[in-house]
């Protein structure tokens, strides 16, 4: 099938030409219709800058080389115009901080109406009931009250509900949902990811998360996508990875996951720290950290292997973690 998003030598740089933060290195990534992607990767590994270069944020603070291919169209190249015409439309981003994405001097009924009118502007066919029908879609309790309220009346869980409404009444072919559920309460965040599987089930969505909640990426996505210092290690079915990691880091980062025996919390952190994407060293960035590397690991940067049918590592021990 052909991809809804396909990325190739992605290369984000920040910083001066001479001192280049390569935040984001030599990605590729493909996204299926309707695929639910997860991208898991400890804090500064590169996943939001990623999510950035796909929606055009990062264009006047960084380089952005290489080719973002999304509905046959190529991204990195469309002017401003076509950009923000798909923008909130095809494309849709959710963010962490729902207050800052919400307009705090408009109602929530207001905010909700404009993505509707819209998309009927566009001559997409709506079903009757206006926003009122979106709010209880996401599940968001008295939405005849809600319609009427701002932004700073609701709780964090609920602006976020309004989000994700508003994304799922765009209907996107693809929702990026960037640690959308971090500043929310644990009992909610189960919810809210229960809206994107919905979306993709009423809307059709592709969906791209961003999340260090690697169990949520277990029970949500389709494919999992693990990036350390700009790259992306492994990729795979999310079952597979889970069950059968093959990159060091991907079983270091799954074996700092609480586990509970019996009365106890064993988890196991990382040693190390992530490593100065400004003086990264020549070979494999996790090798400082890996507890099977090996000279060349140090020494030279390891090639793809592919390991199954789309699951595919950057190791030189690739063969001997299988
Ligand atoms: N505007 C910027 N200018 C300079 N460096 C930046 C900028 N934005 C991000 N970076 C750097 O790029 C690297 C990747 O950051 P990014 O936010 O993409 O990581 P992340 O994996 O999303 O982390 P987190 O999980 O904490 O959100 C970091 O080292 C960060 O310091």
């Amino acid at each position: 099938m052909e991809p809804l998003l396909a990325i190739r030598g992605l290369n984000v740089r920040f910083g001066p030409s001479e001192r280049p933060v390569p935040a984001v290195a030599d990605v590729d990534l493909d996204v299926a219709p309707q695929e639910i992607v997860g991208i898991a990767g400890e804090s500064g590994s590169g996943k939001s800058t990623l999510c950035g270069a796909i929606m055009r944020t990062l264009v006047r603070t960084a380089r952005v080389s290489g080719e973002v291919m999304f509905s046959g169209r190529s991204l990195l190249t469309l002017n401003d115009g076509e950009m923000a015409r798909l923008r909130g439309r095809e494309l849709s981003m959710v963010l962490q901080n729902p207050m800052t994405s919400l307009d705090p001097l408009y109602t929530i009924g207001n905010q909700v109406e404009e993505v509707l009118r819209e998309r009927r502007r566009d001559g997409a066919g709506l079903r009757p009931g206006g926003a009122i029908e979106v709010l209880r879609r996401v599940h968001l309790t008295a939405p005849e009250l809600r319609v009427r309220q701002y932004p700073h009346q609701l709780s964090g869980g609920m602006r976020q509900r309004v989000l994700v409404g508003m994304a799922t009444a765009a209907a996107p072919k693809l929702l990026i949902a960037d640690e959308p559920t971090t500043a929310l309460d644990a009992s909610i965040q189960d919810e809210i990811l229960i809206l994107f599987r919905e979306l993709r089930e009423t809307a059709g969505s592709a969906v791209i998360i961003v999340t260090h909640d690697l169990s949520a990426i277990r029970r949500l996505s389709d494919r999992v996508v693990v990036m350390y210092a700009g790259r992306i290690v492994e990729e795979g079915p999310t079952g597979e990875v889970f069950r059968a990691p093959r990159h060091p880091y991907t079983r270091a980062l799954l074996a700092s996951l609480p586990r509970i025996e019996g009365d106890e919390v064993h988890l196991e952190p990382i040693p190390g720290q992530v490593p100065d994407l400004a003086s990264l060293p020549p070979g494999c960035a996790f090798a400082a950290r890996c507890p099977v590397a090996k000279d060349i690991c140090r020494g030279q940067r390891p090639p793809e292997s592919v390991v199954a049918d789309r699951h595919r590592l950057f190791c030189w021990r690739a063969e001997e973690t299988a």
